[in-house]
């Protein structure tokens, strides 16, 4: 047995789970008028309602004393003060610092790295205000009317989420784009409806190796020159965000047109670094600064707040309780604002690539459960989808819930339908419905006891499906900024109380290699001779006919 399941504070959780287990929230509402008040807290323009979950009092003291046994607020404080927590790479976690608007002093290896975050965030103003004034042109001598982001994983997640989601602050006359795949659909359909006069490229990758992107961006050189003719202009429409001025060269971008970041910031934390150049692009620098400041008063929120009310701490130890000591093995997110529509997408990488992980800090295996499988679609849509296995099915799905009190879009009642939609699911996932509801609902429609009773079971909802709701006044730049790293801190608890790196993703790696061996077997003859299994030779040989 690992230390973290023999030790006090989990064992007393793992009874604790024991004596709520015959609990039902909806008892619990019913005991107890104050419950709301007593489980939900706001900050940051975030209003966090946790009473939906299934908590007692004493359940949030032992999840609080798991995070301290663990010593979440140490290492929390560790990364804030630059060490290398990144273990497996020895390098430091400073996301924080990319939107530390304070400008307090972030040290790593004794140097302040603010001076620099600055430097490239005044590189990038002046860049941003040139392109959107217009008086940055392309070859012919007309303004960009378009940006394409080529970048994949959190070089494109971070930036597609945070620009769907601010569509209403995009500058009017420039269409911000995204290309990830490698599949040449997702360029050639991109590209189909651009003019390459007016088409500004930015190349984002941390490494400058991703094959992905590299093969993107090289069928967007080839698509630029074809109409330019003269190299020369790529000068003036590519442009590169990476931390590898060396493979940037080679590609054929100045690195005068190159914004750079350091090591520290991990591809999933890095759209606020000069990876969120296409977002600034987009919304202007004002609204990028907004969108860092947002971040920036959730950084602080959990670097200060007691951990009885610190939001990322609660929603991180919650995670826990039903992954740990419910089984649970998934989580739903659920965005009840269609501009969020690619937020779990965002997710998926974040909380997946995080702590998605089978041995501890010290490489031990462990024997308890880490991060869940991390799903979800904006309300209502899933509602008509898969919130049937949510509410009925023999899975227990935590969900979040989360919408705007204000739209965007004020036509006729739409926000209201939509906002009585959110209050509505986690009200019914909680309570559930009875056998007796139902027999009196059905006995309404004057139809025979002995006719309504078969269909009784098929219509009782036990509830008890735990959920959280977080509600907001609207969804601008700076709450989107505390929304994202409100999640950030919460993976960050809980790969701290699993024992777990969160900053590395080696599991990445195998099929990429995989894939590199693979590549030139199918530029191959039909019999060439493949060294694999018999069912990927079986696959490789299909295509090979097919092709
Ligand atoms: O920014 P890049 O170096 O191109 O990396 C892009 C992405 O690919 C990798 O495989 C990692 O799994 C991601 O964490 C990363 O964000």
């Amino acid at each position: 047995m690992s230390a973290l399941t023999r030790s006090p504070a989990w064992e007393a959780l793992a009874r604790h789970r024991q004596d709520v287990s015959t609990l039902h929230m909806r008892d619990l509402f019913a005991a107890d008028a104050d419950r709301f008040n007593r489980f939900s807290l706001e900050a940051c323009g975030l209003l966090f309602d946790y009473s939906k979950n299934r908590i007692t009092g004493e359940t949030r003291t032992l999840l609080l004393d798991l995070a301290r046994q663990q010593d979440v607020e140490g290492w929390r404080d560790r990364m804030f003060a630059g060490e290398r927590i990144n273990i497996t790479e020895d390098r430091a976690v400073l996301h924080t610092a990319l939107r530390n608007r304070s400008n307090r002093p972030v040290m790593v290896d004794g140097q302040d790295v603010m001076p620099e975050v600055n430097a490239v965030l005044h590189r990038m103003e002046r860049f941003v205000r040139q392109v959107r004034d217009g008086a940055w042109t392309g070859y012919t001598g007309h303004p960009i009317t378009d940006i394409v982001n080529i970048g994949i994983g959190g070089s494109d997640l971070g930036p597609v989420m945070v620009t769907e989601a601010l569509t209403p602050y995009l500058h009017p006359q420039i269409g911000v784009h995204f290309v990830s795949n490698v599949d040449g659909t997702h360029i050639s359909e991109t590209l189909e409806w651009l003019d390459p006069e007016t088409t500004l490229f930015v190349i984002a990758s941390k490494t400058f190796t991703t094959q992905e992107t590299l093969t993107n961006a090289h069928t967007a050189r080839r698509w630029f020159l074809e109409s330019a003719g003269d190299p020369a202009h790529v000068a003036k429409h590519f442009v590169a965000v990476s931390t590898n001025e060396a493979e940037v060269r080679k590609f054929g971008i100045d690195p005068t047109n190159m914004f750079g970041f350091w090591d520290w910031v991990g591809g999933r934390y890095s759209l606020w670094s000069a990876i969120g150049l296409s977002i600034a692009l987009g919304i202007g620098m004002d609204r990028f600064y907004e969108l860092l400041a947002g971040a920036h008063d959730m950084d602080e929120h959990f670097r200060t707040a007691p951990l009885e009310r610190n939001m990322p701490v609660l929603m991180a130890m919650l995670g826990v309780w039903y992954v740990n000591f419910w089984g649970a093995k998934s989580h739903a997110v659920l965005p009840y604002d269609q501009y969020l529509h690619r937020f779990p997408a965002y997710l998926q990488q974040l909380d997946m690539e995080s702590n998605g992980k089978t041995v501890d800090r010290q490489g031990v295996r462990v024997d308890y459960a880490t991060g869940p499988v991390v799903f979800g679609e904006p309300g209502t849509n899933g509602q008509h989808a898969f919130y049937q296995l949510i509410h009925q099915g023999t899975e227990l799905v935590p969900a979040d819930f989360l919408a705007p009190a204000e739209t965007h879009n004020p036509v006729g009642d739409h926000h209201r339908i939509l906002l009585s939609n959110f209050f509505a699911q986690p009200e019914a996932l909680m309570r559930g419905k009875t056998a007796d509801e139902v027999r009196a609902e059905m006995a309404k429609s004057g139809k025979p006891a002995e006719a309504i009773e078969p269909l009784v079971p098929h219509r009782v909802f036990e509830g008890n499906k735990p959920s959280n709701s977080i509600l907001f006044k609207k969804l601008d730049p700076h709450t989107l900024g505390a929304l994202i790293a409100l999640y950030e801190h919460k993976v960050f608890v809980q790969g701290i109380v699993w024992s777990i790196n969160s900053f590395d993703q080696w599991g990445v790696e195998l099929g990429k290699q995989l894939a590199g061996k693979i590549l030139p077997e199918l530029q191959t003859g039909p019999t060439a001779a493949l060294g694999h299994d018999s069912s990927t030779n079986g696959l490789i040989g299909w295509y090979r006919k097919h092709r």
